[in-house]
């Protein structure tokens, strides 16, 4: 397999006694898009500025495209593109102005960086600005001329830091959007952090939840999920006209069956857990047993789940089975419960 285009060993920030990022490692590939997830003060901006080479890691080493970050940082300055969460431009230059000032400092050639730089506008949907002023801009657009910024460098991986804050829910759909079409059309390589679990969800390939310095977990979502169900990653609810009134008779006869592992009943419904793909078996049983079935819904995690759980976790440690936790009827009912 080729070299991953971001590798970090041990890498830690101590801040005095506190310690930002604590002991991490992780391997990011090219043409990945990777989500940091974690909330405020989690170590995600720590962790970007010692991959950038910018902050001096305490203990570990972060390699990128090949070279040690804190021993090279200009050279990861060329190859790297960072957008910061706050990007600064000349308010009283256009966006133009504003990109072939940039270009110019990173050694385009006079005669083509016009050309390059209206293209990079174009490309992140900013040819209808072109010759406005990036003083009026609004943050969205502030964000895309932050992206065609790192984008007329030639960078081989971006690093965005909380690309979409403040933006309003349709500029973020569209920045998300210029993402994902870096990546699919140009083979982009990003890495993202962002404490907005419904985005990451959205773009990124593969995730890894930051809290308190440490990575709790990396994977995609579909791995994520079965390390964090471990013991019942298959769920179905079974919706019925009417169950019988006393129920331990029933969910007596629902545990004994092969791979199930628990059982929530209500008045018109049952929610089974199992080791395995257990919906066949549980409808069979069902209508085997006289009840009339009013609908069967297979369940699927979402980010929102495995976020909130390892936050628990974290919070409270040494949970010993997820199955008598709030959190697991919580999110459990509270996913169905809006349909
Ligand atoms: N220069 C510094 N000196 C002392 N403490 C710092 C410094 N920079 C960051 N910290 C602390 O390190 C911890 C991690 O901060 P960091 O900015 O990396 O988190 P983050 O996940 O990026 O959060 P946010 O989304 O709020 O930026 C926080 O407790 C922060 O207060």
């Amino acid at each position: 397999m080729e070299q991953p285009i971001i590798e970090i060993h041990g890498l830690t920030k101590h801040y005095g006694s506190l310690k930002a990022v604590d002991d991490l490692h992780l391997a990011i590939h090219k043409g990945e898009v990777f989500g940091l997830l974690g909330p405020n003060g989690a170590g995600k901006s720590t962790t970007i500025l010692m991959l950038l080479g910018l902050t001096e890691p305490t203990a570990g080493e972060a390699h990128i495209c090949g070279v040690n970050a804190s021993r090279n940082p200009i050279y990861v300055k060329k190859k790297v593109g960072y957008m910061p969460d706050n990007v600064g431009f000349y308010n009283d230059l256009t966006a133009l102005e504003n990109l072939v000032y940039i270009g110019r400092l990173n050694g385009i050639p006079e005669k083509e960086v016009k050309a390059r730089a209206g293209d990079m506008l174009q490309q992140v949907g900013l040819e209808d600005a072109l010759h406005k002023k990036a003083g009026t801009f609004s943050r969205g657009m502030k964000q895309r001329l932050g992206l065609a910024d790192v984008l007329i460098r030639q960078p081989e991986v971006i690093i965005l830091d909380e690309p979409t804050l403040g933006i309003d829910p349709a500029g973020v759909k569209d920045f998300l959007e210029l993402i994902r079409q870096l990546n699919q059309q140009q083979g982009m390589t990003v890495l993202l952090s962002s404490h907005h679990l419904h985005q990451v969800q959205q773009i990124c390939n593969r995730v890894g939840i930051f809290v308190g310095g440490q990575l709790l977990a990396e994977g995609n979502i579909e791995t994520l999920a079965a390390n964090l169900f471990r013991s019942a990653p298959y769920e179905v609810r079974v919706a019925v006209k009417k169950l019988p009134e006393q129920t331990a008779l029933l969910q007596e006869q629902l545990l004994a069956l092969p791979a199930v592992k628990q059982v929530t009943l209500s008045a018109n419904s049952a929610q089974i857990a199992g080791e395995e793909n257990i919906t066949p078996e549980i409808v069979r049983f069902f209508v085997h047993n006289g009840y009339d079935v009013t609908g069967v819904q297979e369940r699927t995690y979402g980010l929102d789940e495995i976020y909130q759980r390892y936050f628990e976790n974290n919070l409270k440690e040494n949970i010993p089975n997820a199955k008598s936790t709030g959190f697991f009827k919580r999110s459990f009912t509270g996913k169905w419960g809006k349909q």
